[in-house]
This record gives structure tokens, C-alpha cells and sequence, in this order.
């Protein structure tokens, strides 16, 4: 890598942060998940130059052709959106996510939530359309039968189901995932994973199904995401760097009804939060953090809220019947 500090002694040579100085509000990411954290410097050792030697640098100079260089930097960063994405309101045509991609990866770089952080870096929009795409979000607690109702929706209305849970479970025994025990740790203790990772996941998720089934022509693909948003931050980020939703809709149920349907569930599921211990705790992330989710998006008047503790057959009908009062059984 070019060093200011080795080819000019003297010059101490700064990591290049993505800040709010050098990129727009909508396009900031923890630079975490994009480049290696600052490293702290290592100790100098004393310096045997006179102090004055390095008043007489040519700073003038350096700051000019480092100027010049970066503007050449992201001049070739913006021609590159510019092919990929020919308007900011036009989405990406649709790529797997292969890592081999070399519009998507260009530095061919092996993380899958490398395409989506790129993505990211070069876009200040959301990257799918709501002219293309509709996006309806499926909340409710644990256990309240978002998965169970979901696979009816597929069938009736031609719905891709996405269940963050089910992406997070597939990262984290993905081979080489640099996420895969941070995963486990947040599920078992039941709470909510760094968003960026399950951002990252639905809207590459959204892309490879798009590339893979489109939607029949002239219709927009809808995807249900189940149990996401389940924090207000990742609400406004997923709106805002993939595509803002069409609706909520939300399975209201007891908490005991819930319980006794996990610890049933957990006889069988294998599921590492099926026990009573990490219930508890789900239960306690779903009513401070989920439910103020809920109420935000009630208060725009985008939630269908249905009474969930009754058969499968009845919370569906119910189910329906939101779907359609809100025109969405039609594409
Ligand atoms: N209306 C219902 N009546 C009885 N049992 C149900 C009902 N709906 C779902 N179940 C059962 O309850 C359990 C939890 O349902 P499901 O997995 O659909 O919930 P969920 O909301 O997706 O849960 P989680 O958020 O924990 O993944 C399952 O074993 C399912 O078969
Ligand atoms: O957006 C999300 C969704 C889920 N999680 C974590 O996964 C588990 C299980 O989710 P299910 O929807 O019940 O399958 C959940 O308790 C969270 O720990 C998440 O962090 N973010």
C-alpha cells in the first residue's frame, strides 16, 4: 500500500476514515464492516533529525498532489456507479451475489455482505425501487406464528418469504462466516444482531432472488420479511439504503400462548433460543425494542394488526382479509 510516511520521512501517513466529511449522511457506514479498524500507531522512535528540518517539508506540494490523487480516486469510484447504476432512482439490475462479481466486488474480496457494504459506499439511495419492488414487513413476538402464516401468503399470493431469523441461522454456520459466533451469542441470549449484518443479508437476499425468479413481467416482486424490523434504527437504515416498505403486518398474541408454542416448538426445532431461559429473554428484547417498531409505523398508519391466538385457519383468514383491504392480494 502507498505510504506518505515511507516515501516522505517526515510525513505522517493518517488511514483514510469514512466520515461524514468525506461521504453524504444516507452512504455512511461504520467503517468496521468496510476496511480494517485504525490501528494505533506503534511507538516513533526519537527522531535523531533536527526539529527544524521538518519545517522546511514541502507540505504545498504534497497537499496539492495528494488532492489531485484523490480526486482522481473517486472520480473512478463514481464512474463505476455511474455504469452500475445510470440513475440514483434506477435500482441495480438484479446480480447474484457471487463474490466473483466484478461490478458488485470489485476487489474481489470473499465476505457475501461484501456486495451490499460496495453498494453502499457508491449509493445514497435505496437500492431497489418501489416502482419494482414491495416490500411488507412481518412482525409479531416470538412464537406468534409469522413463519407458519408466511408459508400460506407464498402460496396464495405469490409472496418470497425472507425470515431475517432464518439468514442469520444460515450466516452463522456458513463456512468461513467472520460473523458466525458473534450470530450464535446475540440469538442464544435473545437479542438483536448489528444491523448492518442483517441489512446486508435481506437486501442480498432480495437481489439474488430477483436475478434468480423475477417477478412475471409488468409485476413488481414482493417480498415478506419476517421478524425485521425489530429495532427503530434498523427500520430507518433498511428503508433507506434497500427499499421503504408498503406495509407491517403484525401478529398480536398473549404471552403465554407464545411460551407454550416455543417450548413445544423446542422439543423438536433444534433451535439453540427454544429454551425457556432464552424465551424470557426474547420476550423481554420483543416488548422494549420490537414493539416501539410497531408503534412507530401505527402512527403512519401502515400497520394491519391481527389477533393471532386462535387455529392456523383462523389467524389466516384474519390475515387475508388485512392483506386484501390494503389492495395487496393484487400485483
Ligand atoms: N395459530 C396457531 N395455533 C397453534 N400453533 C401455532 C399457531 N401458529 C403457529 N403455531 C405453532 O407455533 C410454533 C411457532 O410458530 P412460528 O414458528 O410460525 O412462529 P414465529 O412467529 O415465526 O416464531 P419465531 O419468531 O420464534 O421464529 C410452531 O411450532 C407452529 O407450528
Ligand atoms: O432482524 C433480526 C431478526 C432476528 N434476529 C435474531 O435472531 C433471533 C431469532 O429470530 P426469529 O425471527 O425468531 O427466527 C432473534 O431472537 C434475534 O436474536 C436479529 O438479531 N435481528
Amino acid at each position: 500500500m502507498f505510504s506518505l510516511a515511507r516515501h516522505f520521512p517526515g510525513v505522517r501517513s493518517k488511514p483514510l476514515l469514512l466520515t461524514s466529511q468525506n461521504f453524504p449522511r444516507s452512504t455512511q457506514v461504520p467503517h468496521r464492516l468496510y476496511s480494517n479498524p485504525p490501528r494505533s500507531s506503534p511507538p516513533r522512535a526519537p527522531s535523531s533529525a533536527p526539529q527544524s528540518s521538518r519545517s522546511n517539508f514541502p507540505i504545498i506540494p504534497i497537499i496539492i498532489i495528494t488532492a489531485i490523487s484523490s480526486g482522481a480516486y473517486v472520480y473512478l469510484v463514481k464512474s463505476r456507479a455511474v455504469k452500475c447504476c445510470p440513475s440514483s432512482r434506477t435500482p441495480t439490475p438484479p446480480q447474484p451475489t457471487s463474490t466473483r462479481n466484478p461490478i458488485l466486488n470489485p476487489f474481489n474480496l470473499t465476505s457475501p455482505l461484501i456486495s451490499h457494504q460496495y453498494q453502499l459506499l457508491i449509493m445514497a439511495t435505496p437500492r431497489f425501487s418501489t416502482n419494482d419492488v414491495t416490500v411488507v414487513f412481518f412482525l409479531g413476538g416470538p412464537g406468534s406464528g409469522k413463519g407458519t402464516q408466511s408459508a400460506n401468503l407464498v402460496k396464495d399470493y405469490g409472496f418470497v418469504h425472507l425470515s431475517a431469523g432464518d439468514l442469520l441461522r444460515a450466516e452463522q454456520i456458513r463456512e468461513g462466516s467472520q460473523y458466525g459466533d458473534l450470530i450464535r451469542e446475540y440469538i442464544r441470549e435473545g437479542k438483536i444482531v448489528p444491523m448492518e449484518v442483517t441489512v446486508a443479508l435481506l437486501s442480498n437476499a432480495m437481489a439474488d432472488s430477483l436475478a434468480t425468479s423475477p417477478p412475471p413481467a409488468g409485476t413488481k416482486a414482493r417480498f415478506l420479511i419476517d421478524g425485521f424490523p425489530r429495532k427503530l434504527d434498523q427500520a430507518v437504515f433498511f428503508e433507506e439504503t434497500v427499499c421503504p416498505s408498503e406495509l407491517v403486518l403484525f401478529l398480536d398474541c398473549p404471552e403465554d400462548v407464545m411460551e407454550s408454542r416455543l417450548l413445544k416448538r423446542g422439543e423438536t426445532s433444534g433451535r439453540d433460543d427454544d429454551n425457556a431461559a432464552s424465551i424470557r429473554k426474547r420476550f423481554h428484547t420483543f416488548v422494549e425494542t420490537s414493539m416501539p417498531v410497531v408503534d412507530d409505523f401505527e402512527k403512519k398508519n401502515k400497520v394491519v394488526s391481527v389477533k393471532a391466538d386462535s387455529s392456523v385457519e383462523e389467524v389466516y383468514e384474519h390475515v387475508k382479509a388485512g392483506i386484501e383491504a390494503r389492495g395487496l392480494h393484487r400485483r
